[in-house]
């Protein structure tokens, strides 16, 4: 059985949304693939073909996994988490094990939500091969329980959007599906996602590093009233304006590089604007295209070592 998952775009409100502040994110056709395979015996075989590892588990060890003693399996980790998980969850008492073949077209820790495409991923193969059908409430539940437990602290963005998939907006956990004239504007909006740069640090790191921020609450409240102002937006010069202010404050939480600001600059001048995406560090950013000045945009992104990626909306 093969299971493919989309990947995240985050267009305002990363960080914040994990302290009850609202984001919008997007599902994108970054895919990842699952595949699972029954194996005979207690084992579990993990093959994470991008990452060019591969290791056996013993099915009753994954039960007593915690976060404590995840931290050495390192990218095994999301899915080991979230075997457990949904084993736990479903109430599975598996008398044979299975192998999962796990590869990604998203760039791994990017901000693009590699981790829960993975988890989705790993949880719908995991409860179908052993009969339990989910639906995306449970589905997005376990999600966030896999998330939360590796980063400490986490929001539903990542995990409930590549659920449900379109356009989410998100506050204090919950999230309303995104319709009508502002889904009809983003549709109308051209996006490119531009990896800038490889990330030095895990989100699990970089959200504990945001939660020693002593001011972080009134950045917050100012990436919040951006949200509040963008989603009123019909018109792509705010907007993109919008975006660039929403950068602003999230270097104020240190979560920004040069690299990252460089490749933002680039986008506030050559397109209606830009910020970076997702738990930052590095990783990637989101410019607003200007069609008029594409190609002068495209020409100064490709003198930088980026890789860009023209992705469009999952529905
Ligand atoms: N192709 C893959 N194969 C196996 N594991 C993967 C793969 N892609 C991601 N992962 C898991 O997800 C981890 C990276 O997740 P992390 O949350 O740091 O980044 P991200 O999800 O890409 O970015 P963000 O959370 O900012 O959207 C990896 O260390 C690994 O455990
Ligand atoms: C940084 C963060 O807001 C988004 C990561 O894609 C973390 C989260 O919401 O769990
Ligand atoms: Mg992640």
């Amino acid at each position: 059985m093969i299971i493919k998952t989309p990947s995240k775009v985050i267009l305002f409100g990363e960080h914040a949304v994990v302290y009850g502040y609202r984001a919008v994110s997007i599902a994108i056709n970054l895919m990842s693939t699952v595949e699972i395979v029954k194996k005979e015996g207690n084992m579990v075989r993990l093959n994470l073909l991008d990452l060019n590892k591969a290791q056996n588990f013993d099915l009753d060890s994954i039960y007593n996994l915690n976060p404590s003693t995840y931290n050495k399996f390192d990218d095994f980790k999301y899915c080991l988490c979230a075997i457990k998980n949904t084993l736990n969850y479903c109430k599975i008492n598996p008398n044979f094990g299975f192998e999962l073949n796990i590869s990604s077209k998203i760039p791994v820790s990017c901000g693009l939500g590699s981790s829960a495409s993975i988890t989705i991923g790993t949880i719908k193969a995991i409860s179908k091969f052993y009969e339990k059908e989910l639906d995306n409430e449970n589905i997005a539940n376990i999600g966030y329980l896999v998330e939360k437990e590796i980063q400490g602290k986490a929001s539903i963005t990542d995990t409930s959007t590549i659920t449900y998939k379109g356009i989410l907006e998100i506050k204090n956990n919950k999230f309303k599906k995104i319709k009508g004239e502002f889904e009809d504007f983003l549709k109308n909006c051209k996006f490119l996602i531009v990896y800038a740069e490889k990330r030095k640090k895990k989100t699990a790191e970089l959200v504990n590093e945001v939660a020693k921020i002593e001011n972080k609450d009134e950045i917050f409240k100012e990436i919040d009233k951006v949200i509040n102002e963008a989603l009123k937006t019909n018109n792509k010069e705010d907007f993109g304006k919008l975006m660039a202010k929403n950068h602003n404050l999230l270097k104020k939480l240190n979560i920004s590089t040069p690299k990252l600001d460089r490749i933002v600059d680039i986008g506030n001048r050559l397109g209606f604007g830009a910020k970076l995406t997702g738990a930052g560090g590095g990783g990637c950013v989101i410019i607003l295209v200007n069609e008029e000045k594409e190609k002068e945009l495209l020409k100064e992104l490709n003198k930088e070592d980026v890789k860009i990626f023209e992705c469009k909306m999952v529905e």
